[in-house]
């Protein structure tokens, strides 16, 4: 991409030799995610690799039926019932402040690893969330943490497993441990997502709107049923949370919050800058409130630019349902389509020559291409644009506040960030281990 940064599409070869295309401009990218989105479809890898997983719901719809499903998800997604929320995310946000000062009063002057304390974090917080579910997994991983875990398991041998099983239905034929152990994992996370979602249907349906007083996104999901013939079907339902909770939900939050903190430890100036700003719009004891977080120019600036820079999905893939003429050439049906967003972050045909700089600043002056929507392509756009963006970012600010109010980053190691290969979201390799200072209530660490 960089070797052709004006090309509108890169041609290239793919596993097996077979030929896929990058979209690599602006305009191009708009093009397919905007007026081609549903001649563009999820390939059927796609469905194969997460289908043992994830078989329905949203993600996976086309069409009509995808117009339906996001139609139907929409006040449960929109920005007045996620503001509702910011009692679950603060909630969370405090007791990871907790954990963490707790953690450094035992350790003394030790590196604390953060990673998998955001992985925790995050997963306490889209349980209770989207089901109402209370987890204490940053103290103790609950059974459906445990079995998460071995659902997404990344050894040598759980991924050649993985990668059989897209072609071969391995799991069933082959009862080694990787596979048995995988099967009752993913077994378990089931059961235990369709028994909550049984509970909460017993609790709510049949009761008047106006009396579901709950906030999780699954008691708005049932609300919405009230509303008309449309329905949920309970597997549709399942397929929502499970989408929402195992594979969108919670890791690329948490990947954000541990390539932040190595951010912020890098760049003291900046993370002065924002604990300032923090400082002034919450000052000490102050509760926060969602319009306040929405005042704050250096935070918005700071997420967009940590989200461009470290864009956390790293592809995702369409198949061409039909010829089609993408950038004035024409795309035979079958080819598969590759949206990588670093491509577009990192194009300083889009962002100039500072392109590889890190520097909230940035958004504050940002002209040309890099003023479209589309250049920024962390959630996507279009009609599948990632549909809990908001959830996704008022958590992420959330956690930040109440992390830069009660502590300093530093890094005294500095080693250069390396990366976990085959992972769905960006993560750094080894987690991330960094100095973690407290400061106390008068602001002095
Ligand atoms: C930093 C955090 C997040 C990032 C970067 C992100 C990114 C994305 C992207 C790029 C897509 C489009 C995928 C595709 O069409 O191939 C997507 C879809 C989706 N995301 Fe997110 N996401 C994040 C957090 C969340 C959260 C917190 C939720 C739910 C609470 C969520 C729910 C979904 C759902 C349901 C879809 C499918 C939408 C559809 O196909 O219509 N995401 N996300």
């Amino acid at each position: 991409m960089r070797q052709f940064p004006n090309e509108p599409l890169i041609r290239f070869f793919d596993i097996g030799y077979t030929e896929a295309i990058m979209l690599n401009d602006v305009k191009t990218t708009r093009e397919a995610l905007q007026s081609q989105c549903y001649k563009l479809v999820k390939p059927n890898f796609v469905r194969r690799v997460l289908g043992e997983i994830n078989g329905t719901g949203v993600f996976f719809e086309e069409g009509e039926s995808h117009k339906r499903q996001r139609r139907l998800l929409t006040g449960p997604f929109s920005y007045g019932s996620i503001k509702e929320m910011l009692p679950f995310f603060d909630e969370k946000a405090q007791e990871l402040v907790g954990v963490l000062r707790t953690s450094i009063r035992r350790k003394g002057d030790e590196l604390v690893e953060l990673s998998s304390l955001f992985s925790s974090v995050t997963l306490d917080i889209i349980t209770l969330a989207c089901l109402g579910l209370r987890m204490h997994n940053m103290t103790e991983p609950s059974p459906f943490a445990l079995a998460y875990a071995k659902v997404f398991e990344n050894t040598p041998w759980s991924a050649i497993m993985h990668t059989l099983n897209v072609y071969i239905p391995i799991r069933k034929l082959v009862p080694v441990k990787a596979n048995r152990e995988f099967l009752q994992a993913n077994q378990t996370v089931r059961d235990l997502l369709r028994q909550q979602i049984r509970n909460k249907r017993a609790s709510l349906e049949g009761k008047e709107k106006a009396a579901i007083t709950d906030k999780d996104l699954l008691a708005l999901m049932i609300k919405e049923r009230g509303q008309g013939a449309e329905i949920w079907t309970e597997d549709e339902m399942l397929g929502h949370v499970t989408k929402l909770i195992l594979l969108s939900g919670h890791e690329t939050t948490a990947g954000t919050l541990t390539l932040t903190a190595h951010t912020l430890a890098n760049h003291r100036d900046i993370q002065d800058r924002l604990r300032k700003e923090m400082t002034h719009y919450f000052p000490s004891g102050a509760s926060l409130d969602v319009a306040t977080i929405d005042k704050m120019p250096y935070l918005k600036n700071f997420s967009q630019e940590i989200l461009r820079f470290y864009a956390p999905g790293i592809v995702n893939w369409r198949e061409v349902a039909e010829d089609i003429v993408l950038a004035g050439t024409r795309i035979p049906k079958g080819t598969i389509i590759h949206i990588a967003p670093a491509a577009l972050h990192h194009n300083a045909s889009i962002w100039g020559p500072t392109v590889d700089e890190f520097d909230p600043d940035r958004w504050d002056n940002i002209s040309g291409d890099a003023k479209d929507p589309f250049a920024f392509g962390s959630f996507h756009n279009g009609p599948r644009i990632c549909i809990g963006k908001s959830f996704a970012l008022l958590e992420y600010k959330v956690i930040l506040i109440r992390l830069l109010q009660n502590f300093v980053f530093e890094d005294p190691e500095q080693k250069p960030l390396e990366f976990e290969r085959g992972a769905v979201s960006l993560r750094p390799t080894g987690g991330m281990h960094l100095r973690v200072q407290p400061i106390d209530n008068k602001g002095q660490e």
